[in-house]
């Protein structure tokens, strides 16, 4: 494709996003790209300084930065319900004893204030939050409780006897009766407006992606097990667990917890779910 320089796309480094992403280069044709997996936290950073062209960055940060961004539709990670790897560990049950000091991971951005505002309208809780890198150890010898996401989150839910766990997608589908979503794929107004025909084509790839390794998901699952160890049936759940399509429920769950934000100060504007408007993708073949 003639697109004058490589489109610049940044990935979610963690098994969440590899439906999204894993099968996008046997889908982009003849598309001059450079793709870039990092932590959400850096790809929020790196979107917002317009050193990427399109990226999955955490729904919080969408939020902050609505106004540079346009949501690609139909692609998003969130759950209804148990999301598995947004987990707050707790050296005692919430019922005993509300955390005073929770340490949270640095490489979050949506859970770190989904967690704010499910202690503080939920339960009641105002804990000092410590900013920590994803090490549960180091985390809880200074720290009531630690937050992790992603790949530190599964493997720290696989060995943590004696630690109480809490699903923040649980939690929050309990508390509110719906889903939360929380990565979207962004891209910049500037690059919607100047790399039209590039973006059109990430847009694609990355919903073909999605549409294959959800239908067939036995590379993904097998990928997993190699790089992070479990049995295949946990991948298996995890990967069926999760919602990649940004449905009207989960949409309905990010704009509560966008008022919520707001409410609680961790946000200072209205957030508005803008759309990047092309025909929807074509359905992969089979
Ligand atoms: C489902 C997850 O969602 C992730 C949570 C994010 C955040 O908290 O900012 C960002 C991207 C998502 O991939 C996870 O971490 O496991």
């Amino acid at each position: 494709m003639g697109n004058l320089r490589p489109i610049t796309i940044g990935e979610i480094d963690y098994a969440n996003a590899w439906p999204l992403f894993k099968g996008f280069e046997r889908h982009a044709g003849d598309l001059d790209y450079e793709m870039i997996a990092r932590v959400p936290a850096e790809l929020n950073r790196m979107l917002s300084a317009g050193e990427l062209d399109v990226s999955a960055i955490s729904s919080f940060s969408y939020g902050q930065f609505c106004k540079d961004y346009v949501l690609l539709p139909g692609l998003s990670v969130g759950s209804v319900g148990r999301v598995h790897s947004i987990l707050l560990f707790m050296k005692e049950p919430l019922a005993k004893k509300k955390p005073e000091r929770v340490a949270v991971t640095t490489t979050s951005a949506t859970s770190v204030n989904l967690l704010k505002i499910i202690m503080a309208m939920r339960f009641e809780c105002e804990p000092e939050y410590v900013p920590a890198a994803p090490n549960l150890q180091d985390m809880l010898k200074d720290a009531d409780a630690a937050l992790l996401i992603g790949d530190p989150a599964i493997t720290a839910s696989w060995n943590c006897a004696g630690l109480h766990v809490m699903d923040l997608g649980e939690v929050w589908h309990e508390w509110t009766g719906l889903g939360m979503t929380y990565a979207v794929v962004a891209a910049r107004r500037s690059a919607a407006a100047e790399q039209g025909e590039a973006l059109r084509a990430v847009y694609q790839g990355l919903h073909d992606s999605k549409e294959e390794l959800l239908r067939h998901p036995e590379p993904l699952i097998t990928r997993a097990c190699g790089l992070l160890g479990g049995e295949a049936e946990y991948w298996r759940t995890y990967f069926r667990s999760l919602q990649y399509d940004f449905s009207g429920k989960l949409q309905e769950g990010l704009a509560l917890y966008f008022r919520y934000a707001k409410e609680l100060q961790l946000l200072y504007h209205h957030v508005e779910l803008t759309f990047y408007e092309e025909q929807s993708p074509q359905k992969v073949k089979e």
